[in-house]
Order: C-alpha cells, then structure tokens, then sequence
C-alpha cells in the first residue's frame, strides 16, 4: 500500500525559499527613501500616485445584525469581492488588545525583533513580506506571521510575559474562525449553496479542521509616502481574509481593474476580502480582489489579516452547483497548500496559470484584470 504524505502548511517553501536577507529590516531610523525603496508599480496595475485615486467609490459597509445582511453580503462579494463589516460580534476590547499588542511587537528594536526572525524557508516569524521577491523594489513594511502556536517565538521576544500574548492570539483565532464560518455560509446561501453541498467543511459545517495563518503587518512612518509601497498589489490565497486596520488609511482595492478605492478606517470594522480558494469554490462569482497598502508620511500603520482556508488535505473544487452551461467549469481541484506553492512561483499569474476555460457570463474575473505582464 502506498502512502501519500500531505504537505502541512508550515512546509510549503522548503522548496521555495525567500533569498532576501530579513537583516538589514529597519525602516524607522531613515530619514530619506533610498533607491532600493523607490517604488515601480507593475504595469498590469493602476498608478498608486494617481491624485485621482477613486472618491466617488466606496467599499460596501455592512451592518451584520441587519436582516437584509446576507442579501447585501451576496451582492458585495459579486460586485466587489470585499466588503466592510460592523455589528460582526467580536468584542471590540479584544480588536483594541490585539492592535496595542501588535504595536508592543513592532515598537521592540530591531535586534530584538529579529530573535524571532522568519527562517528563509519557513511561515512563521518576524521579516519581510512573502511576495518581496516579485518586485524589483522593497516594500516598507514589515511583518510577523502566526501558524497555530505562537508560543516559540513569543518566549524568545518577551521570555517573561509570552503567555498573555499566546492567550490575546488565542482568543483572536477563535473569533476570527467563528466570524469567517458565518459569513462563508451566508455568503454560499446566496448563491444556494446549502451546507451538504460543500463535503469538506465537516458534517455541521463548522469546518473543524480548517487553517489559519495570522499576519501582523506593520508600516513605519515613510519619509516619502508618494514613491514608496508598503504592500503591493496581490490577492490573497484563502478562502476569507479578515483584515483589521488600525485608523490609519492605507489599504487600497482594485475596482474594475482600472482604479485604486480606498478602503476607509471605520472604527470597529473589519474588512472582510474574497481569496483565490472562494473564487475557485464558486466557480469565479465571488471574485478574489486586488489590492495593496500605500504608507504615509505623519502615522504609522498597522493591519492584522485572518487568512482562514481549508484544511491541508481538502480538496477545493468549483461547487457542482455553480457549474452550469453559461458557466462551464472554470478551475481544476485545488489543496490550499499545492496553491501555495504554485503562488510561490507564479504569484499574480496562478488563478488564470490553472483556468479551465474563459468565463462566458458577466462576471467579473478580476484576475483578468491582474495578471502580471511577464
Ligand atoms: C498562508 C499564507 C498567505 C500568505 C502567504 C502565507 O504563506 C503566509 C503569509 C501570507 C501573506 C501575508 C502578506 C501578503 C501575502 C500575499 C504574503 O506575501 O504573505 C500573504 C500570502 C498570501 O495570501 O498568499
Ligand atoms: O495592510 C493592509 O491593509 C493589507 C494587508 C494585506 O493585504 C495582507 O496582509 O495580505
Ligand atoms: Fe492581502
């Protein structure tokens, strides 16, 4: 009998590891941009010095305890593939305890930091972003990535007071698992799918053995905001990203692939953003949508993202339901970690590397409008 190992999640960039040294990560003490950070955005994407960035545009806010919620919610991932929710149930001390306590971590000096320093070929840990490798410029940020247990690298940044860290992230996990089961099945329930319909997420749909991984973004004040990046422009890879901003503007998305919108700090709201396995799940309807985070010159920044996906031997396919003869099948099955891989090499290019076909229907496939020209 043969035996096929599934890669676990922590394991996805043995084969592909990042080569630009987290070293030399300090941003605070420069005074002046230097060329490395002098930004060139890829030609596939709007100017991000554009002073006519989008005004009349807004990103749907969503009231969660409304009962028109779900109908709204539909329609936002149809148009858009992002929305903003309030009334979404986590407690809002527990946003104001996970944002002071990201900024504790990204205010340690940077030797300190880099005790917890992301290995080349590894997830988790303090460094640079994961995509720096397909720019040829830097981005100016810096991040920290959670995959189950911060508790290892917590005790090496803080050997005394690690535990109320772990329990913060802990407590934040749950929530954010909790608020990504409820707006996926309001979401499918707008598109009819029913909970028997999606095998993988467990009996009751409550998607025991899902993953996800955290990410702490942090963005220093920029000594010149109009030419640096401090994000650029990616989809993610989950099913669901949840994002909370602090109130700091910066996160942009694409719309219509032709122009940035800002995605206003609303206090208490989290952005809730379609990635590339909701996409594939439904058959492109809900697409995974473009953006980037722009810096600035007088706050610093900082984000926290909940990427929530399946679990490693789930195998993500289009929804039979949502395959129909105006919308023929449009990916091949999918398991988030062969995904991941895949973007590791071809980033921007990896929904339309795997497409089956052309979508028919009006849907918007943002991707088309993504791709990177290589
Ligand atoms: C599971 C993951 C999603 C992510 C890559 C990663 O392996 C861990 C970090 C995630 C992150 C955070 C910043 C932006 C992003 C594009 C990146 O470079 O690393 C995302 C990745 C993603 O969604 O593909
Ligand atoms: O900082 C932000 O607003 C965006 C962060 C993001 O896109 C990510 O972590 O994937
Ligand atoms: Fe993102």
């Amino acid at each position: 009998m043969t035996t096929t190992t599934i890669p676990k999640l922590t394991d996805i960039y043995k084969t592909h590891p990042l080569d630009i040294p987290t070293n030399k990560l300090n941003l605070d003490s420069l005074q002046q941009l230097p060329d490395t950070y002098d930004w060139i955005q890829p030609d596939a994407f709007p100017s991000f010095r554009d002073p006519n960035i989008s005004l009349s545009d807004s990103v749907p806010l969503i009231d969660l305890s409304l009962p028109n919620a779900p109908h709204l919610i539909g329609n936002a991932l149809k148009t858009w593939g992002v929305f903003q929710v309030i009334n979404h149930g986590v407690p809002i001390s527990l946003l104001n305890s996970m944002e002071s306590f990201t900024n504790t971590l990204f205010d340690l000096p940077s030797p300190h930091k880099l005790k917890a320093a992301r290995t080349p070929d590894g997830v988790t840990g303090y460094g640079l972003p994961r995509i720096s490798t397909f720019f040829p410029k830097r981005m100016w940020s810096e991040g920290f990535t959670i995959v189950g247990s911060p508790l290892e690298h917590f005790q090496k940044l803080w050997p005394n007071e690690y535990s109320k860290y772990c329990d913060i992230t802990e407590e934040y996990s749950r929530e954010m698992k909790s608020l990504c089961g409820r707006v996926i099945w309001l979401a499918l329930g707008e598109l009819g799918i029913t909970r028997e319909d999606v095998n993988w997420a467990e009996a009751n749909g409550d998607f025991k053995t899902s993953n996800a991984v955290i990410q702490l973004n942090s963005y220093p004040v920029c000594p010149d905001p109009d030419r640096a990046m401090g994000l650029g422009a990616h989809t993610d890879t989950s099913l669901l990203t949840i994002l909370y901003q602090n109130n700091t503007r910066g996160l942009q998305v694409l719309r219509e692939g032709n122009r940035w919108v800002m995605v206003e700090p609303v206090t208490g709201a989290l952005v809730v953003q379609v990635g590339d396995l909701l996409h594939i799940l439904t058959n492109g309807l809900y697409p995974s949508s473009a953006h980037q985070a722009v810096v600035n010159q007088n706050r610093k920044r900082i984000s926290i993202a909940y990427f929530f996906g399946p679990s490693e031997s789930a195998e993500i396919s289009p929804l039979n339901k949502l395959v129909t003869p105006t919308q023929p099948l449009l990916y091949p099955t999918v398991t988030w970690t062969e995904y991941l891989r895949k973007k590791a090499q071809l980033f921007n290019n990896t929904l339309s590397s795997i497409r089956l076909s052309a979508p028919l229907t009006g849907a918007l496939d943002i991707n088309d409008h993504n791709q990177v020209k290589v």
